[in-house]
């Protein structure tokens, strides 16, 4: 089928990807013309495992093309997806200027029958806000044009983006039109196939459903956070509760990792907006509220312990960080709690030493201002080199298993702040280093 995708951010990028290995000819469209150069010039502008080799195997294959003409895009795909940012507005709800821009794109171009799937995460009754923007637009031309909108919310992680998309848990959609329910199940299924995990629902509900996962994810997390804070007080260890409590199939062992607090691109923005969608609804969110208050001090943990440890002035002093990235595998920076702990760190006089093994460019970006007390380390080991003690911020694998002697040696106070519970206490200790981990003795 031809399949135009508008956005090539991670998930247009992925989506376009994905839909081009099974056989489509997709052409993606972006208005940031230096994203649309590196594609063409056969890289990805981002870090996701896998993804450059399907890119690069279906742009030879010429079923995989780059655009920043929105003419050519909208001519292009019977099935136009939509998948621009929805950043958080002030107020916390989310932003629809580019999703209203592209779909009147759409509406200002198209000539015959379009199916429009909005793919970016949308409050409910953005469907409807989409339908009008194009008949909008369609009126304007004097045309009457027949057109379907569906809502197709993504649910891939970034640093498992491929593999989610190629393997999804379930394809939510969002559809009334039969005709566009007809060609989203045969775009989706060679990803189903096996067993059909395409859920057809109503507009408002698909986009619900969106929301109501990632809220329930965030509350987890939240809520281990919490009782983390109270394992340490009441002398538990959240390791042996978290595996107490998820081997019960009801409740299950994901996304219950006490850390650093949840950050990235979709979390932090999605329970924010999901508040603002209850209060506007006048049944403000308990939950929610309490959701994002827990993860902003949960970020501030790490520092807690420094400063218990050390003092509230840290002048004079270096703390080594590994991991800057909001979690493994990617190089995304949007909402790291990485970016907290440095500057809290900065502002009780501290210098940093960071290692990421790929997020230091845009965590650069991010700390310009700051850039004289960051020191960029090009190791782990480097980093620790020198400093006073080390605060492990993100659990990328290569910190798993470190040299302990060779960490024991390196930090002049021996002192390690794991923000991730990466280690066994009795073993890290056994090497000399004093230990603090999150919720645990
Ligand atoms: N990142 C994730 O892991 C993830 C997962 C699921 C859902 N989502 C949701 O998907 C949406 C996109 O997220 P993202 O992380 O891919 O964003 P992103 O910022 O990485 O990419 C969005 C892209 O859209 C482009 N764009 C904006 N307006 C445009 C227009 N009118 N025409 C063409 N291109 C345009 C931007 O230049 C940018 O490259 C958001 O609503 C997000 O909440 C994200
Ligand atoms: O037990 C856990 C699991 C995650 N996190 C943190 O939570 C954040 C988000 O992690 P993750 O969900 O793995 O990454 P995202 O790429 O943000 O993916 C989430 O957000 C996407 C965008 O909406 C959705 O599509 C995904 O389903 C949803 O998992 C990160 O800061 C993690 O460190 C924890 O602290 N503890």
């Amino acid at each position: 089928m031809k399949v135009t995708v508008i956005g090539t951010g991670y998930v247009g990028l992925v989506t376009g990807a994905c839909l081009s290995e099974m056989g489509n000819h997709v052409l993606c469209l972006d208005i940031d013309p230096a994203k649309i150069r590196i594609l063409k010039e056969g890289g990805i502008p981002i870090h996701e495992p896998g993804l450059l080799e399907v890119v690069q195997r279906n742009v030879q294959a010429g079923r995989l093309e780059f655009t920043t003409d929105v003419d050519h895009a909208v001519a292009h795909g019977t099935i136009q997806f939509i998948a621009v940012g929805t950043p958080p507005d002030e107020d916390g709800s989310a932003d629809l200027q580019y999703v209203v821009s592209a779909a009147r794109s759409i509406g200002q171009r198209m000539t015959d029958f379009k199916v429009v799937v909005d793919k970016s995460t949308v409050p409910v009754g953005t469907g409807d806000k989409v339908k009008a923007a194009i008949a909008d637009e369609l009126a304007k031309r004097r045309m009457t044009l027949d057109f379907a909108v569906c809502s197709n919310p993504e649910f891939l992680k970034e640093g498992a983006a491929v593999q989610d998309f190629m393997r999804p848990d379930r394809v939510v959609v969002g559809a009334e039109d039969e005709r566009a329910i007809l060609l989203m199940r045969a775009l989706y299924a060679p990803f189903v196939r096996n067993r059909d995990r395409m859920m057809v629902m109503d507009i408002r509900s698909a986009e619900f459903t969106k929301y109501a996962a990632n809220a329930m994810l965030a509350t987890r997390i939240s809520f281990m956070n919490e009782l983390s804070r109270l394992a340490e007080r009441v002398g538990a260890d959240i390791e042996l509760v978290r595996q107490g409590i998820g081997s019960d199939p009801r409740i299950g062992t994901h996304f219950l990792y006490p850390g650093v607090g949840y950050g990235g691109s979709c979390f932090p923005k999605d329970v924010k907006a999901l508040a603002k969608t209850s209060a506007d609804a006048g049944l403000p969110s308990r939950i929610l509220t309490a959701v994002e208050a827990v993860n902003e001090d949960q970020k501030m943990v790490l520092v807690n312990k420094v400063v218990t440890r050390y003092g509230e002035d840290l002048s004079g002093r270096t703390f080594a960080i590994w991991g800057l990235a909001f979690k493994p595998n990617t190089d995304d920076m949007r909402e790291a709690p990485s970016l907290v702990i440095i500057r809290a760190l900065l502002a009780r006089g501290a210098r940093v030493q960071v290692y990421d093994p790929v997020a230091i460019d845009e965590a650069k970006r991010q700390l310009v201002d700051v850039e004289e007390a960051v020191n960029e380390a090009s190791s782990a080991q480097a980093a620790v080199s020198g400093a006073d003690a080390l605060l492990i911020v993100t659990e990328w694998k290569e910190f798993r298993t470190p040299d302990f002697e060779h960490l024991a040696a390196s930090l002049k106070d021996k002192i390690v702040f794991d923000g991730r519970n990466l280690y066994e206490p009795a073993l890290i200790r056994s090497f000399g280093l004093e230990y603090h981990a999150i919720g645990r003795p």
